[in-house]
């Protein structure tokens, strides 16, 4: 019995209690738990295809072949031009199959620090999104696994702060790049003051540097698709997944207690429109650049903005698409004395041919690591740093980050061996927004505003003289060549306009559906996220956080999405 539809006329009903528009990170989270009970049916629509089968998303080493700007497997959306990126136009990847992003991301499990989601819950008056009460949600997610090596992971993280039973697999990385690793610890060493070990980042207090943990089990990755929507539950009875199905708008409005509510949602499979009705509620799960275009093609958003482009206003929500918040990433390379790096499988067929096979036949070797390293640091600016003139200090707290390093053992795709330092800002002070043109079809605007504020981009630059003082500890003597951008030999204003030129997407929008208090002007969603002054509507993925969290965000939208689904739960039993 598959229960995964491929062909729209294979549905059995387009009649459901609940409708989970967007069949990614959160969206399998909330179906999944939904259908829980036996008593509700619950539909998904997923614009993009299934995951399963799809070697490039499974594996591991292959991630980096998903994020090709024309793939199959990515919404393919570019930027507006980016005033703070010397108006550079930039691909901002989003994952295009079940699982969304989750089936398509760098796999790093990061939870954030304590004062991010203390910040959350001081932004929106509710206590449950603080860390103490979020954190049985990110044990709910996850599912603690040996690493694919079965190294000995003693002092390389903090057994008793992670979950056991959950459907998301967690592992250290299965596979090793010692001289590169073993440089990184000694720097720890080296610089304890600057660079402090931290045993385990998801502890809450995420400084210092420390081992990555990865959304990976067994070899393979872990997604929403795979842990969330597995065989037995998605052969449940109650739900029911479409595949190709792309939303267009909520329709069909009505009245309800003094409130409009939208009971359709309109999609377009192949070239014909459908609508499937929710009977109890709509829940959006499309994602920080989705969920807002679908809110305003649907009339929710500000209203003259709608005006302008004929849609009729259903509520007058002005902070649709607003808000939006994100990190910028700048890629440092350096070429390498040493072999000991991902070229030497990327760029020997003989070894690339090995380490397929070994994956295939034991999911063992080098196919089981993630490009995105086995090492990141999270780092604050120095507190008496000239930029905090320009801006007071952005972070949520004195334990959250201002910089992630993110260490990779490769480099640009050229002939030889590379390390990478991603350098992220993940603090930033600009907004961005999502905004639409009348085809409810076309491409949404996207402007994440990146370096958008001088602060973003001097604090960069700061983050760069920390790389500096990482790299030039005695550990890595010997082992660095060339820098592929030598900005240490650039005075001030150039290395701005050097990272102004060369920063990428950090991937990792949110706030562009925002809680915000229950009794607040501004915001799109409640506290409990249900979306303001509508009926039977609720927002659950990442655009609900009101800012974007020092980690990687795929663990806080897992998060957000078990407690949302415990929210709509809670509102049908009262
Ligand atoms: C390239 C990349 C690398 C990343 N790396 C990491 C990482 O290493 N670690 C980490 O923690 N986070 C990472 N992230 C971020 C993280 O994956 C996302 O923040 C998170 O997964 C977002 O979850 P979501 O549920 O909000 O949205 P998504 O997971 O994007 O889910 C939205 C779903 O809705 C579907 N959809 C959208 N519009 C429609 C429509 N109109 N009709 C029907 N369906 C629709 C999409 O196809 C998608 O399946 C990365 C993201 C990207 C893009």
């Amino acid at each position: 019995l598959c229960k995964l539809y491929e062909d729209v006329a294979d549905l059995p009903s387009l009649q459901y209690d609940y409708v989970v528009v967007g069949g990614g990170t959160a969206g399998n989270v909330v179906a999944n738990r939904l259908t829980e009970n036996p008593d509700v049916s619950v539909l998904v629509l997923e614009a993009g295809p299934s995951n399963e089968g799809v070697l490039v998303s499974e594996v591991p080493f292959l991630g980096n072949d998903l994020l090709a700007p024309t793939g199959p497997y990515s919404w393919n959306y570019t930027t507006t031009p980016q005033t703070g990126l010397n108006s550079r136009a930039i691909s901002y990847a989003r994952g295009y199959l079940l699982g969304g992003c989750s089936s398509h991301n760098g796999m790093v499990y990061s939870r954030g620090a304590k004062d991010d989601f203390d910040r959350y819950a001081k932004l929106t008056g509710d206590e449950g999104w603080s860390w103490d009460q979020i954190f049985p949600y990110f044990l709910k997610t996850e599912k603690w696994t040996p690493p694919a090596d079965h190294h000995d992971t003693r002092g390389q993280f903090n057994p008793s702060i992670h979950g056991t039973a959950g459907r998301i697999s967690v592992s250290l990385s299965g596979f090793q790049w010692p001289d590169f690793q073993r440089r990184i610890i000694q720097t720890t060493e080296e610089l304890p003051h600057d660079f402090p070990f931290n045993l385990d980042m998801n502890s809450g207090q995420p400084l210092g540097v420390g081992w990555i943990q990865s959304t990976i089990g067994h070899g393979e990755r872990s997604s929403s698709a795979t842990g969330y929507l597995e065989p037995n539950f998605i052969q449940r009875p109650n739900l029911d997944v479409l595949l190709h199905a792309k939303v267009s708008k909520l329709v069909n409005v009505t009245q309800h207690q003094g409130k409009p509510r939208f009971g359709g949602v309109q999609f377009r499979y192949g070239t014909s429109l459908f609508i499937a009705e929710a009977s109890k509620e709509i829940i959006l799960s499309a994602g920080a650049i989705n969920t807002p275009q679908v809110l305003l093609n649907s009339g929710v958003g500000d209203h003259s903005t709608l005006k302008a482009l004929g849609i009729p206003t259903v509520m007058d929500l002005p902070s649709v698409g607003k808000n939006s918040s994100d990190h910028s990433v700048l890629p440092l390379t350096w070429a390498v004395n040493s072999n000991d790096t991902a070229e030497s499988i990327t760029q020997n067929a003989t070894r690339f041919n090995e380490a397929s096979e070994q994956w295939n036949t034991s999911r063992t070797g080098p196919f089981v690591f993630a490009l995105a390293g086995t090492h990141a640091g999270w780092l604050r600016l120095s507190p008496d740093s000239p930029v905090f003139d320009i801006h007071p200090d952005p972070s949520p707290g004195p334990g959250a980050p201002h910089f992630e390093f993110l260490f990779l053992p490769s480099g640009v795709n050229m002939p030889g061996h590379f390390i990478t330092l991603l350098l992220a800002l993940v603090s930033p002070v600009s907004r961005g927004s999502i905004t639409i043109s009348s085809d409810p079809f076309a491409d949404p605007l996207i402007n994440p505003a990146y370096l958008g504020s001088e602060f973003d981009a001097i604090a960069l630059r700061e983050g760069v003289k920390l790389a500096e003082k990482f790299f030039n500890a005695p550990a890595w003597h010997g082992y660095l060549g060339a820098p592929a951008i030598n900005l240490a030999a650039m005075n001030a204003t150039e290395q701005v306009a050097t990272i102004r030129a060369n920063v990428v997407s950090g991937s990792h929008m949110v706030g562009t559906a925002s809680m915000s208090p229950r009794d607040a002007t501004y915001g799109v969603v409640n506290p409990d996220l249900t979306v303001k002054g509508i009926a039977g509507l609720r927002v659950i993925d990442a655009s609900v956080l009101p800012i974007v969290p020092g980690a990687h965000t795929q663990a806080a939208t897992y998060a957000v999405a078990e407690r949302g689904a415990d929210l709509v739960k809670q509102t049908r039993a009262t």
